[in-house]
């Protein structure tokens, strides 16, 4: 089959509204090049054991690439893709330059473009994150690692984002605990709450895909013991209570659920927020903490932010 790659210079405020046009468009798979990574790198952080060629990374700004299958409506899918991009600004999303280039590659380029980018990677002070094709040694006796193939969905683990909720989840899940994970993409949240020793975790998210990719994830995992994963509109029918809840999704989409998340959190019990890009910050601060929590933790990584909140 043919591919034609489309690549999308834009601001890391939009990766995330970007990657779902392009998922909703057909697109397989999206490959994120933002030059924090090279920084990152050079910090060592996490003792990330890749090698990242600065070539491929644009000095400002992030590069977006998706493959769509070269067919007769590719022009209409391309114009539509950069309609639904122009309009993102109407909704005060920073779209940055919007360059957008189309190009031809076969599938074989395909599948090296996709694995280049995506190696193991030690995310956090427990967690190691290893695409299900990559061979690999635990380092110590209490390392945990998530195998992950995260196919068209949002989730290999890697993304400032998810770190920072994996990282909120070590400092929060407790044996026993009971945890739901809106928008749950590849399922990684899940399965870290899971390993973490949560005894039941509720998986949602409203795309299809994502719901397949969790399920496949979760028994790659081996546990689908805990974690069930269902396709929802973020908590609507939920009933119940649980000690935590943890949403990774854009901050407009947070600020809008955040009266339900209460509902749905034990009193003492912890919504971890995040996806909030900087300038978001103190609008879904404010949501969050008239909903009736308090926040305990702002953790920053790069240009994002994610919150632990308590609640009273
Ligand atoms: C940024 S991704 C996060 C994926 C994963 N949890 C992670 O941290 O890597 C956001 C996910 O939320 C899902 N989503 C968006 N709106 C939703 C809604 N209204 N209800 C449920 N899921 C939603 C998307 O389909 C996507 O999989």
């Amino acid at each position: 089959m043919k591919w034609s790659e489309i690549m999308i210079h834009t601001t890391n405020e939009a990766i995330e509204p970007i990657s779902n046009i392009l998922h909703e468009a057909g697109a397989s798979g999206v490959v994120i090049e933002d030059p924090f990574d090279l920084v990152k790198e050079r910090e060592d952080q996490f003792g990330e054991i890749y090698q990242l060629n600065p070539d491929d990374y644009p000095e400002e700004g992030v590069i977006i690439k998706a493959y769509l299958s070269v067919n007769s409506f590719l022009g209409e899918t391309v114009e539509e893709i950069k309609q639904a991009i122009n309009n993102l600004a109407l909704f005060n999303i920073d779209i940055g330059q919007n360059h957008v280039t189309i190009s031809e590659v076969n599938e074989e380029e395909w599948a090296t473009a996709w694995k280049k980018y995506y190696n193991p990677v030690k995310i956090s002070e427990k967690f190691t994150i290893v695409p299900t094709w990559e061979k690999y040694e635990a380092v110590s006796s209490d390392e945990l690692i998530i195998e992950l193939d995260p196919g068209m969905a949002f989730g290999t683990g890697t993304h400032p984002t998810t770190v920072m909720c994996i990282q909120a989840l070590e400092r929060t899940v407790k044996q026993n605990d009971t945890v739901i994970d809106v928008g749950t993409g590849s399922g990684v949240l899940s399965i870290a709450a899971a390993l973490l020793g949560a005894s039941q975790v509720t998986a949602l998210d409203l795309d299809e895909v994502a719901v397949q990719s969790a399920k496949l994830n979760v028994k790659l995992n081996k546990v689908q013991d805990k974690v069930t994963v269902s396709k929802n509109d973020l908590l609507n029918g939920m009933n119940g209570q649980v000690d935590v809840v943890v949403s990774n999704i854009l901050a407009e989409v947070i600020m809008s659920f955040t009266d339900d998340v209460a509902k749905a959190v034990k009193p003492n019990g912890y919504f971890i927020a995040s996806g909030i890009i900087q300038q978001k910050k103190d609008q879904v601060k404010d949501a969050i903490i008239s909903s009736g929590f308090t926040i305990v933790e702002t953790i920053v990584m790069e240009d994002w932010i994610a919150f632990i909140a308590k609640r009273g």
